[in-house]
């Protein structure tokens, strides 16, 4: 049944997609123990990408998340990582609440198929996420696989963020262009191109591939690692 609480947040949900259309949501994450990881230097970077046009900054952590939002209009796609292997991005449905509650508007979490460490499937953590809240929930996929299970599991949006990062897929040198292709020609929710995006012109081949948005991180907000690839080349 629709209640106007749902209609209210079904309108929300649908501008704020419209927003994404066709954009750049640009990852503004700094790993733990580096020189940048600082809520108040993640926003500072999260306002120079909107500055440049991003519709959207992906923020990592309640910490960063809430400092964003205070200082940032974009909408903010928020995620929180426990550990670096297996799931490990917003791994549980409190991780996923506590996202929202510091102020993210879509919170993107693991999509895959595996156990989840609260013992909740995808399906009920996305009912949960949806009956408790207005939010959107991006499910970071691996796999066509994942990302069919995810849309029928109820997702807003899927992503090919953990493509190369699981075992279903090889992580090659650059975006996984045939997996955004099979995605979006298998599911009918919105695909968020996002992983090893290095240039502007596969950011464009990813929009050519049909994705909805494109979402890039290292090459824009993390300097250690371009720097890498500057100094590799010389
Ligand atoms: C696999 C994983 O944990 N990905 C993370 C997800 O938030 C981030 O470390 C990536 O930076 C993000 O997905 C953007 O990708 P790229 O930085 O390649 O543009």
């Amino acid at each position: 049944m629709t209640t106007p609480g749902s209609t209210a947040a079904s309108a929300g949900s649908a501008r704020l997609l419209e927003a994404l259309r066709g954009g750049l949501i640009v990852s503004c994450q700094a790993y733990p123990g580096e020189p940048m990881r600082d809520p108040r230097t993640t926003t500072q970077v999260a306002q120079s990408v909107v500055r440049g046009g991003a519709v959207a900054v992906r923020i990592e952590s309640p910490d960063d998340v809430r400092a964003v939002a205070a200082q940032v209009e974009a909408p903010i796609v928020g995620l929180w990582k426990v550990g670096a292997e297996g799931v490990y991005i917003t791994p549980t449905l409190e991780h996923a609440l506590a996202i929202l509650e510091a102020g993210a508007s879509i919170v993107a979490i693991d999509g895959t198929r595996r156990a989840r460490p609260d013992g909740l499937t995808l399906a009920e953590t996305i009912t949960e996420l949806h009956s408790r809240t207005a939010a959107m929930v991006m499910a970071d996929c691996g796999s066509l696989a994942d990302a069919e299970a995810a849309a029928e599991a109820g997702a807003d949006v899927v992503s090919t963020t953990l493509s190369g990062y699981t075992s279903e897929r090889q992580p090659g040198p650059g975006p996984d262009l045939d997996l955004v292709r099979e995605m979006v020609g298998s599911v009918d929710v919105p695909v968020v191109a996002e992983g090893r995006i290095r240039t502007p012109s596969e950011a464009a081949q990813a929009r050519q591939a049909g994705a909805y948005a494109v979402c890039v991180g290292t090459a824009i907000t993390h300097p250690a690692s371009i720097t890498g690839w500057f100094r590799e080349a010389l």
